[in-house]
Parts: C-alpha cells; sequence; structure tokens
C-alpha cells in the first residue's frame, strides 16, 4: 500500500485529458506532489500485464498501470462551510476536472433574474433545498456539456435527496468517487457566519481566520444572504435529513474526512483507514488516481483545523 501510494502519489500535474485521451489508452500527468519533486506521468493503458519496457523501468521512473478510459468524475458533499469550496478549488486545479456547483448554479440564476432564480432565492432564504423541477436539469445539462464530458467533472453540492440522486442513476451517471467532508457543527456555524467575498477576485475571507490584506479589499467584501447563524442552521438541518440518501446511494464509492478524528491522527493515520476501504471497493481502474487525489497532502485550514486535500506543491 505504502509503495502504491508513493508511486502514485508522485505523480501529480494538471491531466491532459481532452488531447491524450484514446478509448483504451491514455496518459495523465499529474503535477509535482512538492517542489522540487519530479513530473511523472501515471499512464493508461488496460489492465493486464506491464510491457516489458515498464517492467525494466529502473523503480524511479515507473509508471503507474491502470486501466481507464473515461475521465475523471468525482462528487464532494459535506455541509455548509465544511469546506467543499476549498477543497473545489485545489482538486480541480490538481486534476483539470471541471467544476460544477449546483449553489453556483442557482446563484448565477438569481443574478441573471430568471424565473428560476426568483423562485429558487424564495427556498435558499429559508435554507431549504430548491426543488427539484429547478435543479434536476439545471445540473444535468452543465454534466452534459462537452467541457465536463471531455475533461471530467467535479460535482459540489448535487445531489442534496434521494430523488436527485435517482435523476442521475436513472441517466446513468455515477461518480469515481465521492468525498465526503465531516466538520463539527460548532465549526462550521463559526465559519459561515464570518465568511465573506471579494467580489472582484472571487476570493472567500473569514473575519477572524482569513481577514483581508487591505482596508480596500475590506470595505468590498459582500456576505451571502444565507449566510447568518439563523439561515446556517436551518441549512444544517436539511444537510442532515438529506445525508442519508447520498450515503446510501454511494455507499461503495464514498471517501470520509473526519475532522474530529483528524484532530487527533497524524496525516499518515488520517488518510490510510480512510482511502483504504474505498480503493479496495473501487474499481481496479481508478485505484491509482484515487491513491493520488487521497495523498495530495493535509494542510491547516483558516481556522486551525486540517484539511485533506490541500496542495502541497
Ligand atoms: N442540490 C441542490 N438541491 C436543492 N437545493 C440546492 C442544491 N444545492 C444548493 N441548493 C440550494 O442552494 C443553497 C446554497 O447551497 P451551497 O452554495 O452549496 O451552500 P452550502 O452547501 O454552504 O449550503 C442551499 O442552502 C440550497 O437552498
Amino acid at each position: 500500500m505504502a509503495a502504491a501510494c508513493a508511486a502514485a502519489s508522485a505523480s501529480l500535474s494538471p491531466p491532459q485529458l481532452t488531447a491524450q485521451r484514446p478509448a483504451a489508452q491514455g496518459r495523465i500527468i499529474f503535477p509535482c506532489a512538492s517542489a522540487g519533486s519530479r513530473s511523472r506521468s501515471l499512464r493508461l493503458r488496460p489492465a493486464g500485464r506491464r510491457s516489458p519496457a515498464i517492467r525494466s523501468m529502473p523503480r524511479a521512473n515507473k509508471t503507474v498501470v491502470a486501466a481507464l478510459a473515461d475521465p475523471l468524475k468525482v462528487m464532494i458533499a459535506g455541509a455548509p462551510a465544511s469546506g467543499k469550496g476549498t477543497q473545489c478549488e485545489l482538486i480541480k486545479t490538481k486534476f483539470g476536472l471541471v467544476h460544477i456547483s449546483a449553489g453556483d448554479l442557482l446563484r448565477a440564476e438569481i443574478a441573471a433574474g430568471s424565473e428560476n432564480g426568483k423562485q429558487a432565492k424564495e427556498f435558499m432564504e429559508k435554507g431549504q433545498l430548491v426543488p427539484d423541477e429547478i435543479v434536476v436539469n439545471m445540473v444535468k445539462e452543465r454534466l452534459l456539456q462537452p467541457d465536463a464530458q471531455e475533461n471530467g467533472w467535479l460535482l459540489d453540492g448535487y445531489p442534496r435527496s434521494y430523488s436527485q440522486a435517482m435523476a442521475l442513476e436513472n441517466l446513468e451517471i455515477r461518480p469515481d468517487i465521492v468525498i465526503l467532508l465531516e466538520v463539527p457543527d460548532e465549526l462550521l456555524v463559526e465559519r459561515v457566519v464570518g465568511r465573506r467575498l471579494d467580489p472582484v477576485t472571487g476570493k472567500i475571507y473569514h473575519l477572524k481566520y482569513s481577514p483581508p490584506e487591505t482596508e480596500e479589499i475590506a470595505s468590498r467584501l459582500t456576505q451571502r444572504f444565507d449566510d447568518t447563524e439563523e439561515k446556517v442552521k436551518l441549512r444544517l438541518e436539511t444537510y442532515y435529513q438529506n445525508l442519508q440518501s447520498l450515503l446510501s446511494t454511494y455507499e461503495d464509492l464514498i471517501v470520509k474526512s473526519s475532522l474530529h478524528k483528524a484532530e487527533r491522527m497524524s496525516k499518515a493515520a488520517m488518510l490510510m483507514p480512510i482511502s483504504w476501504r474505498s480503493v479496495k471497493l473501487m474499481p481496479i481502474s481508478w485505484r491509482s488516481i484515487a491513491l493520488v487525489l487521497l495523498d495530495i497532502g493535509l494542510c491547516p485550514a483558516d481556522d486551525g483545523t486540517p484539511l485533506l486535500f490541500c496542495s502541497t506543491s
């Protein structure tokens, strides 16, 4: 396991899926895991024996062999302010996936003043799920667009109910891995209430843990209309009511990052039990990629707690 992890995790640079993704054989380049480490490739070929050329390579140059025809598909779930946005940025950058956030799609509808947006806002203000009639098609259409089909996708905040999960299952749209971020509620409320957005750069700040660098930035920060203590409590309630449907639909694909455990464990101790079960259950073709995904690193969040998937490069 450790050797496989090391081999896979050493290969990190933005994937070049589009240009080099033939049906049964391709090549993904991942960024270096840390400054100074060499860029290595994950060579994708039909499962089976490695070629003599690969077998005879010196260990440091060996590529990880995996069968892969399709681009990576990742789902990420977690309570409000559990860190989905931060992790999505890092995963997106590492793997070149198209980030599709259901919440962002809805906010774009609101900003555009569309009928869907107007209806959605009423539910969002109450911390409730926006009805399927609006959300399901919106997400489905985005997932089916060519960029997501070609580069793979990172779906954030969808599905949030059994019916939404089934809508994807009926279309035979399944992720390769589902990342679930677990963070204690008291931290979540504090994170949400202090969260601010810089509308110019898109950067997220926290008034206490990650304050704006200058007065000028501070003066233009905005707060999401549903980021109040009262509303986040409602959003949390909705989240927990619907979590079970996600867990049961993707039971075999879920990788959990549990913050309360992470606080007490070393990086290795935390990553192994999380990753090992899912990796074993995952189709052979995705094992090496899952190992890469799970070994990107660990670094503190703004409030000092550890997060998975922080960039180490
Ligand atoms: N899959 C979804 N189904 C229904 N409503 C959604 C969905 N995703 C987001 N929403 C609505 O948008 C709001 C904001 O979602 P999001 O931006 O993901 O933030 P958070 O995860 O922090 O609540 C939710 O509270 C909900 O009202």
